[in-house]
């Protein structure tokens, strides 16, 4: 049995330490378990611990509740701008639209708080939509700038619409209860805890299940993720309306539990507390926005007989968490020697004979008609032809070979195969059909690409990877995903276990639980091949795979190549590598200039005078026998 070679025994780059050890593991994982129990006990007895030690009970249970609220929104925040990479100044505004549909119906149309909940959170999720929908092509800063500018507007509209906000003043009154009762703080307090519970639920159940992975994969790279099948604006719009809803939550909680609500809510001054906590907690990570704001919340009661230096307290506690822990207070204590997760040794592995289930089967396609096929293509780049007429034809079941010199057209001809590039003329087949417009829609359609520059999701575990490009697979909706239905932990199972016997296919899954970020650069790409498999494509092109590995890792590609050939998949290949194109292929596109100068089998093209020509000066290109 072949084995794949390793890094030396380090462990995502960890050493031997006690901190390393299985028993200090056990012992961190009892111990932050009994804290978090703790801590839930004294929440949940907060009311009977303030009444029995303070006269002033109903103000240390407002305050706890307060934070609870700030949490909320801090969970949101921590959903689009931690994990799904949208930078959103309109919390504050989403908070006070939110606020104004409870203030509305609870006072002016004399309806129920919960009805004024459910409003609020359909508000929050419509605004946020309506701004994600016409930023969709923002980049990072520009959608938070129309983020900014979307929130002077509901501010500004909250100022002016008296009828429905009452202008200035605002609306009070707004009490929760039911048949002229009002309800008690306490059973309040118990009620923001509750919902408190729910946004940390739904959080932590997203971000780790496939909805979370595609907002993880479209904030890492939306090329990447449209490669795999996902729609970068889908993911965007699901996780923005989630944030919008959770937002407006906190709206009608806030409005709730201070009885008014007033344009001054709105103004990003008060938003600052909610970036603060987020930073200080820790961005993308799932207890930071609660722990956060945890801490303002003790810092702004101690503070308080100076209440004026609160906002600039809060500046330098945002300027100092910025410099000295960048990630924030979990985030730092995850990256430390004490806090990081325990992963398994590298060690060598020995490769299955076996080609696992999970490597798809192709067998009704049609022989005679192309998986991919380019007719006529051209692309130009102002004056650069970089491609003049090229047709190319890849069948099913075969490994496609695409070579040509630097700079003949190779990447541009699979960008333009898979969408990446608009054509200036040309037909783009899948399966005998015209090709999707869009990017993910060629992926969707089961063709599949892996870059020539490693695009990995270096921030998640090499397992999330591989999970990541079964996104396409899942048929669980996000609420199944947040509520754990029967069908999403079925499929979570099965997934889980198809993607260790990929990477062990592959000898890389002694490394499962690694970072993609500590592999070797060869282990790298050869994630990205199984990442893409685990799409269950019928087409698969790799740009470019084999630069930069080893021989053992090149043993473990062409082992991958030669599987999915076997299940009758088309692989593409665009390589350098002309030893292990001519060993791999069973058909050679030969481009230069962006023409195709030589299309056949290994021995035609190796014997060509227009290859030859081609790569004149560059004989070692064509291996022994040119
Ligand atoms: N985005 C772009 N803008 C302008 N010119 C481009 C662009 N992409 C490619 N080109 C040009 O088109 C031609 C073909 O480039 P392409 O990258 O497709 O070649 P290649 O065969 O893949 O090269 P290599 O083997 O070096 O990756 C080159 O002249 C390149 O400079």
């Amino acid at each position: 049995m072949a084995t794949v070679e390793t890094t030396p025994a380090r462990a995502g780059g960890r050493g031997g330490s006690f901190f390393d050890s299985a028993g200090y593991h056990r012992w961190r994982t009892v111990a932050l378990a009994g804290l978090t129990i703790v801590a839930v006990g004294v929440l949940l007895a907060w009311p009977y611990i303030t009444d029995y030690y303070s006269y002033n009970a109903s103000y240390y249970n407002g305050l706890v509740a307060s934070a609870g609220i700030s949490a909320i929104l801090t969970i949101s925040l921590n959903l689009c701008m931690g994990y799904g990479g949208l930078l959103s100044m309109l919390h504050s505004g989403l908070q006070l639209a939110g606020g104004y549909a409870t203030g509305y119906i609870v006072v002016k149309a004399s309806g129920s708080w919960l009805l004024g909940i459910v409003a609020s959170t359909a508000v929050g999720t419509v605004i946020a939509l309506m701004v994600l929908a016409v930023s969709l092509r923002a980049t990072y800063l520009y959608f938070g700038m129309i983020t900014l500018a979307a929130n002077l507007i509901v501010v500004e509209v909250g100022r002016e619409w008296e009828l429905v906000t009452g202008g200035i003043v605002g609306i009070s009154g707004i009490a929760p209860g039911a048949g002229g009762e009002i309800m008690p703080k306490e059973v309040f307090y118990y009620v923001v805890l509750g919902f408190l519970v729910l946004a940390y639920i739904v959080q932590r159940n997203l971000v780790r299940s496939g909805v979370g992975r595609a907002s993880m994969a479209v904030r890492e790279s939306s090329d990447t993720a449209s490669a795999m099948g996902i729609s970068p604006n889908r993911a965007k719009l699901l996780l923005f309306g989630i944030c919008g809803g959770m937002a407006g939550l906190s709206g009608a909680l806030y409005a709730l539990q201070l009885g008014f609500i007033n344009p001054d809510v709105g103004l990003l001054d008060n938003g600052i507390i909610f970036f603060v906590g987020l930073f200080l907690g820790g961005s993308a990570t799932l207890a930071g926005p609660i722990i956060g704001v945890g801490f303002i919340a003790l810092i702004v009661e101690l503070i308080k007989d100076q209440a004026r230096y609160t906002t600039l307290v809060l500046g330098l506690l945002l300027l100092a968490a910025m410099m000295l822990i960048p990630g924030g207070i979990v985030g730092t204590w995850k990256n430390s020697r004490f806090g990081r997760d325990r992963v398994t040794e590298a060690r060598d592995e020995e490769l299955p004979e076996q080609v696992p289930d999970v490597v798809p089967e192709l067998r009704d396609a049609r022989p005679d008609v192309p998986a991919l096929e380019g007719t006529g293509i051209v692309k130009h780049f102002g004056g650069v032809h970089a491609l003049d007429g090229v047709d190319v034809r890849i069948m099913p079941g075969t490994v496609h070979g695409i070579i040509g010199p630097n700079g003949s057209g190779k990447s541009t001809l699979v960008s333009c195969l898979t969408r990446y590039h608009k054509i200036d003329a040309g037909i783009v087949k899948v399966f005998g059909e015209e090709a999707a417009a869009t990017a993910h829609g060629v992926a969707r359609a089961g063709v599949t690409r892996v870059f020539q520059v490693p695009h990995l999701f270096e921030r998640v575990s090499v397992l999330d990877n591989v999970l990541t490009g079964m996104r396409t697979r899942e048929s669980y909706s996000w609420l199944g995903a947040v509520l754990r239905s029967p069908s999403y932990r079925r499929q979570d199972q099965v997934e889980r276990k198809e993607a260790l016997e990929l990477l062990a296919f592959a000898g890389l899954a002694s490394r499962a639980d690694w970072l993609a970020s500590s592999l070797s650069h060869g282990q790298k790409r050869l994630l990205e091949v199984v990442r893409a498999v685990a799409s269950r494509p019928k087409v698969l092109i790799l740009d470019e795979p084999a630069t930069g590995l080893t021989t053992g890792e090149l043993d473990a590609l062409a082992r991958l190549c030669r599987a999915l050939r076997e299940r009758g998949l088309a692989v593409v290949l665009i390589e350098h590598n002309v030893d292990f194109v001519m060993n791999l292929c069973d058909e050679i596109t030969v481009l230069e200039s962006g023409k195709v100068i030589e299309q056949g089998n290994p021995e035609r093209v190796r014997s060509s005078a227009a290859v030859l020509e081609a790569y004149l000066g560059r004989p070692d290109l064509m291996g022994d026998e040119s």
